[in-house]
């Protein structure tokens, strides 16, 4: 399924679609497998159906999300109609933006204009990496900067884990090699504002402005709201989604899930162990991932924002617990003005985490 257009999912008939007559009865009766992957479209009548949702899918709250394998009912052909009557399982699933099945997602920043800032890279990588789908890297605007800038580059962000693509849209370099990186996937394209995205995805997929600005005004609007997502299909195989949505990434993870975000920490406990097993890699004994690698100043950065997130949540959910421990510390002290002490507790927590929060939003962006 591509896109929600006006109520209805636009879906692209795929490999299995086109033999899809045949497969009759072993999918269930009247079903069309449908699979975004690329067809030549002169074997169908219209590559693309706008369809509906069955209502018992409605009734049993399945949701049919862009980039769902699905399978339709009674196909209209001439009319270019049908209607969803399964969702197939989901290989992956992300939830902001909403997007199933996406293979991999690409983070485009630019070398320069404006330039390469480390800890809104690491922010976004973080971000893409707590997907647990495949992340990558591409620099574009190679043309600003020198060979050597570019080599620097790559030693550096190498120790952190990644080989970027250097590319430039401005003079063709590094998108012969990334075009085949994109081929036959499901790509996310992420990224902060300026560093080229729209040129990047215009070259991408030609003539993709006319169909954004044909639809309608309003939907060329929606593309940078973040509830549109829309699948684009790549001219050499594999679909593409810009995802407004996800260029101002709040990291939203547990304390202990962070350390699995950073390849150098992955690479780090693949070789030793800390000597807790919940180490969080801060000032533990005997801990084997603190240390004076480059990004282990971001890392204790976003533990202590997700730190704060997951006190604010617990207490969210037991609205009680601040007042248990302090029961229990008081020794059941009856004279305890029980709603000032949570109040101001409860405050307290909130504005050390709202202060967080604040540093992380004003960093960059
Ligand atoms: N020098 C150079 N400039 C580029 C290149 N690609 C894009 N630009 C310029 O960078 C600026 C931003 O490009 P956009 O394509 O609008 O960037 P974007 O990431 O979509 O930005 P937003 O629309 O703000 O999200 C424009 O002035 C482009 O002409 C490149 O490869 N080299
Ligand atoms: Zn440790």
């Amino acid at each position: 399924m591509l896109a929600v257009q006006a109520n209805f999912y636009r879906v692209k008939l795929g490999a299995e679609g086109q033999r899809g007559r045949g497969a009759e009865g072993q999918r269930g009766r009247g079903a069309e497998e449908n699979f975004p992957v690329p067809s030549p479209q002169s074997l169908v009548p219209s590559p693309e159906l706008l369809c509906t949702r069955r209502a018992r899918l409605k009734k049993i709250g399945q949701q049919v999300m862009v980039g769902d394998r699905v399978q339709v009912e009674e196909p209209d052909w001439a009319g270019g109609r049908g209607a969803i009557a399964q969702v197939l399982p989901r290989d992956t699933e992300l939830d902001r933006p909403p997007i199933a099945n996406a293979d991999q997602i690409i983070l485009v920043f630019a070398l320069a204009e404006p330039d390469l800032e480390p800890f809104q890279l690491s922010r976004f990588l973080v971000k893409a990496e707590s997907t647990n789908l495949d992340v990558s890297l591409c620099l574009n605007k190679s043309d600003l900067v020198s060979l050597a800038e570019q080599k620097a580059w790559r030693d550096r962000l190498s120790a952190w884990g990644y080989e970027p693509i250097f590319i430039s849209v401005y003079d063709g370099s590094g998108l012969d090699e990334l075009t085949a990186k994109l081929s036959d996937k499901i790509t996310v394209l992420a990224g902060p504002s300026g560093v080229g995205k729209t040129s990047l995805i215009n070259y991408l997929i030609p003539g993709i402005e006319q169909r954004v600005g044909e639809v309608s005004g309003k939907l060329s609007k929606g593309r940078h709201t973040t509830r549109h997502v829309e699948l684009f299909e790549l001219p050499k195989g594999g679909y593409l989604a810009d995802t407004p949505g996800f260029n101002q990434p709040d990291l939203d993870c547990s304390p202990e899930e962070l350390s699995e975000y950073f390849p150098e920490i992955r690479e780090r406990l693949a070789e030793n162990n800390c000597q807790f097993s919940d180490c969080l890699h801060r000032d533990e004994p005997n801990c084997a991932v603190r240390g004076d690698w480059e990004r282990y100043e971001h890392y204790l950065e976003f533990l202590s924002i997700a730190i704060a997130r997951q006190e604010h949540l617990n207490q969210q959910s037991d609205p009680d617990a601040v007042m248990k421990m302090k029961t229990k510390r008081k020794g059941g002290n009856q004279f305890e003005p029980r709603l000032e002490a949570k109040k101001y507790r409860r405050t307290s927590r909130k504005t050390q985490q709202q202060k967080l929060l604040e540093l992380y939003e004003d960093t960059d962006i």
